[in-house]
């Protein structure tokens, strides 16, 4: 769904400059080190245990087992009814909204009232500031959007100390920088996107000869890691702190990646909060803690995105991974290593629920906002015959049975606008979630459709 194309702009190639992998010395905090490579993790029985007892606790009404076509599903627990609402979601872990809607789409619920300006606006404090290190400490016009003041005051309750919405602000602050930038300096913006586009082709073929591509693809990051760390090395501590000098280091990024910037430090922020919040009782903490804690246990997908994207992996390292590092505020750049970043990224994958507009438009098209990623409800499988709906309600999100169920029975929801078409149809829009879709009714197909051979 997110596979366009990223814009050719700012790089510098400094990949060769990596010798030793080994010999980063990379901080974690307690969460990071917990959360495990996408492609390395081997989990010890109690870890297992650990494991098993979360993901029950999502609901008592099923339980998170294996499948028999692989990875996991969620199952009854008993006889269920029609209508039942298995599970609720009252907010996503973090979201994030395309840059044309930032200014419709309410921050808070993602309420849209036809495309026109909320009115509610949460700007930087940081403003009078000066020499703030936030990029968006002169920028007066930028803003968070929200379509009622209880909207906007539910954001600032669960910010702390202002830092999800001044992180906002500043990648808003720095895209636009990044487009002004190249709008005065056309002979400068041409070189870096030769330079860049140069540098994607060349990751793309030294991807494609790779005879490892999971190694490959940590090394790039742990590559991305050391450029970035050798870059900021040349500044002197104080000329870190003055926003002006890192601005030329960070990327010009383009709008799938501004998107995923978002999402990213929505998860970075729940991440702090967790670990440094001192009143972790408060149930907004404790709800996302939980959320959290399941988060670590998605499915991860990026090496196979890359497999059929490979331009994405520059975007991934040497842009985002890249921009975050310079530009995140200090509170969070202990999260910022490359196992947590790759982690956050290849869990979206496939498990982010967009967030459209809804079905009330005249010509009955929906409008697809951004997405958002509920943990907790990461676990339902794709049926081509669901017996299971997610109906969004603002940012809440619940699960309603579509028929009677019987107990063990799996529960699946439609990820596809194609269930009413074809077999063939069907399989080529799932293969967008990297599967071969695998529900009771493409088996039953695909045996009709064998027998008849
Ligand atoms: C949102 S996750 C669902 C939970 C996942 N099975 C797990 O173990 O984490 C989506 C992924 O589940 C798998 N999946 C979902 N529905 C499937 C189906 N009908 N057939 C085969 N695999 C499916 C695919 O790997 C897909 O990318």
């Amino acid at each position: 769904m997110w596979n366009q194309s990223p814009d050719n702009d700012i790089s510098s190639d400094l990949s060769t400059l990596v010798d030793d992998l080994t010999h980063l010395d990379l901080q974690k905090s307690s969460l990071c080190s917990t959360i495990t490579s996408p492609t390395t993790s081997v989990a010890s029985s109690a870890e297992v245990d650990e494991a098993t007892t979360l993901l029950n606790s999502i609901s008592s009404y099923f339980s998170v087992k294996p499948t028999k076509y692989g990875g996991r599903g969620c199952f009854a627990n008993t006889d269920l009814a029609q209508d039942t609402i298995v599970h609720e979601c009252s907010m996503p872990l973090s979201s994030t909204i395309a840059r044309p809607f930032r200014k419709e789409v309410c921050g808070s619920c993602f309420e849209f009232l036809h495309g026109k300006t909320l009115k509610f606006k949460l700007m930087s404090r940081k403003n009078k500031q000066n020499n703030s290190t936030s990029a968006s400490a002169s920028d007066c016009s930028l803003a968070l959007y929200f379509c009622s003041q209880p909207c906007m005051d539910k954001f600032i309750a669960l910010d702390i100390d202002d830092l999800y919405r001044e992180s906002l602000l500043n990648v808003e602050s720095l895209f636009i920088k990044g487009l002004n930038q190249c709008q005065y300096d056309l002979e400068r913006k041409k070189q870096q996107e030769e330079a860049e586009t140069e540098a994607e082709l060349k990751l793309e073929n030294e991807l494609k000869q790779a005879k490892d591509i999971e190694l490959f693809i940590s090394q790039k990051w742990q590559e991305a890691e050391i450029n970035c760390q050798l870059q900021l090395s040349k500044l002197k501590p104080k000329q870190r702190k003055n926003f002006n000098n890192l601005i030329y280091l960070i990327p010009k990024i383009n709008e799938n990646e501004y998107m995923e910037i978002k999402y990213i430090i929505g998860i970075l922020f729940q991440m702090y909060k967790c670990d440094n919040c001192e009143n972790n009782k408060l149930s907004s903490v404790s709800l996302s803690s939980l959320e959290l804690q399941i988060f670590q246990l998605l499915q991860s997908s990026d090496v196979e995105k890359i497999r059929k994207y490979p331009y994405l992996l520059y975007s991934y390292t040497n842009k985002i991974y890249k921009f975050l590092k310079i530009s995140t505020l200090e509170k969070v750049q202990s999260y910022i290593i490359p196992s947590i970043i790759r982690s956050i990224i290849g869990k979206k994958l496939t498990n982010a629920y967009g967030i459209w507009s809804i079905d009330n438009e005249p010509d009955g098209n929906k409008e697809l906002f951004g997405y958002s990623l509920y943990s907790s409800a990461s676990f339902f499988n794709h049926s081509c015959n669901p017996n299971l709906i997610n109906i969004e309600k603002g940012a809440k999100t619940i699960f309603k049975l579509l028929k009677n169920i019987k107990k063990n029975e799996e529960l699946c929801i439609n990820y596809s606008d194609s269930i009413n078409d074809g077999l063939e149809i069907r399989q080529k829009d799932l293969k967008e979630w990297f599967f071969d879709c695998l529900c009771e009714r493409c088996v039953e197909e695909m045996n009709l459709k064998n027998a008849k051979k």
